[in-house]
């Protein structure tokens, strides 16, 4: 039987996804606060709320089911009781900075008053100090910035499934984020794991959990094939993370025997491998020309496990030919963004031309603003579904990026 996660590749037909629809999180701040939340623009949610049903409508349109982040947690949380709320509450508030105190009880009763979902929507919204009718004297409200409007800061991310964790296999990386902004949004997955009736005790493998050192997130996690995983070696995915959850996945047996780690620029505009480059048919990439040097080189890695147990690292610098190699092909096929013009290029990449979702080999969906690049994928034979992009593509992340693949068929 199929488990509830099962990835062995980023192109076989998708049959379960999981999204969050934005909610008041990707409104509620300020412009001051944007690069600390790594927002470019503020959206206007009844527009990209609009935007993303589109988006799920479209995938459900071509069989696949849709569940939301919000709804798995609710369930989860439920199924798990009182207890478990209050310890997930706890969790959530000390990793947000009240580990006890005023505060924390504050911010506790609160949230407590709330049914599940209200809870969780608000904890994913923020939570202003105005809304707690409470003045704190303790030392740690007296240190803080006075004027700084919120208790627990709004989540705008959470949209971006695809970063806090990875499906692979049949099971899946809990991810240990960068950024502070985006830390807090691995813990709805750890609740959904750990308590959910659909994932809990079902023989799930955590490959690698949140609370390992050495940050990694889901948009640097490609599964190539059900033994090759790329993976990023980017702004948010450290070289020591990729070679622990490499042990990790030999030594337990996955099934992947190759990481191929691929260097790419450490900027905001590329912070994932998947905005520069993603699978979309058995032999065919999508790539930003802007991370290749002279004659396609980018520096590349492939690690597998020696004899003895230990990791072995051979350098590339063809992305191209050491794609054959892995992948044990004779061609392959590598589409770039905007059609090789470097400022359509960089226009489109910045609006996430390269980051589209495959749903099967050869069909992929992706955001419509980028119509030169999307029709250089129908002059290489794709099937190009389009989906409506003008203020999702303000978060500075697309069709890959808002979701999580859970089921795929294999290939
Ligand atoms: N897989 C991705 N490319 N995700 C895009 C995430 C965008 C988000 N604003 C961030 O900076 O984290």
């Amino acid at each position: 039987m199929t488990k509830p996660i099962h990835v062995t590749s980023e192109i076989g037909k998708l049959d379960v996804v999981m999204l969050k629809r934005p909610g008041a999180e990707v409104e509620n701040f300020t412009p001051e606060m944007m690069p600390r939340l790594l927002f470019d623009d503020i959206p206007y949610l009844p527009i990209a709320q609009k935007e993303h049903d589109n988006f799920a409508d479209t995938l459900r349109d071509n069989g696949v089911e849709v569940l939301y982040l919000e709804k798995l947690v609710v369930e989860a949380l439920d199924a798990g009781g009182a207890e478990l709320k209050t310890h997930f509450l706890d969790k959530m508030l000390t990793e947000s900075g009240y580990a006890a105190g005023m505060i924390h009880h504050a911010l506790e009763e609160y949230l407590l008053s709330m049914t599940t979902t209200e809870m969780v929507v608000k904890i994913m919204a923020g939570v202003r100090k105005n809304e707690l009718d409470f003045v704190p004297q303790d030392l740690v409200s007296a240190a803080e910035e006075q004027d700084y409007p919120f208790f627990l800061d709004p989540m705008p991310n959470l949209y971006f499934t695809r970063d806090p964790a990875a499906s692979i296999g049949d099971g899946l990386s809990i991810n240990h984020m960068t950024f502070p902004a985006r830390q807090r949004e691995s813990l709805f997955m750890e609740i959904i794991i750990d308590h959910h009736p659909r994932f809990a005790d079902q023989g799930l493998h955590v490959w690698r959990d949140r609370d390992q050192p050495g940050r990694i997130e889901g948009g640097d996690e490609l599964v190539l094939s059900d033994t090759v995983i790329a993976i990023g070696v980017s702004e948010r995915t450290s070289a020591g993370a990729i070679e622990d959850i490499a042990r990790r996945l030999f030594e337990k047996k996955s099934g992947f025997e190759k990481v191929l780690a691929i260097r790419i620029p450490h900027n905001h505009a590329m912070m994932h491998l998947d905005t520069v480059f993603t699978m979309i048919n058995h032999d065919q990439f999508t790539v930003h020309p802007g991370i290749l040097g002279e004659g396609g080189q980018i520096d590349s890695w492939i690690v597998t496990e020696d004899r003895d147990g230990e990791l072995h690292v051979d350098h590339h610098l063809d992305l191209k030919q050491v794609l054959k190699d892995v992948l044990g092909l004779d061609d392959i096929d590598l589409i770039p963004t905007g059609g090789g013009d470097p400022l359509i290029a960089d226009r489109e990449q910045w609006n996430d031309g390269s980051n589209t979702l495959a749903i099967a080999p050869g069909v992929v969906v992706t955001y419509n603003r980028n119509y030169v690049s999307n029709q250089v994928l129908r002059e290489h034979g794709l099937k190009v579904l389009e989906v409506l992009s003008s203020e999702l593509s303000r978060g500075r992340g697309g069709p890959r990026c808002m979701s999580m693949p859970l089921v795929r068929e294999d290939l």
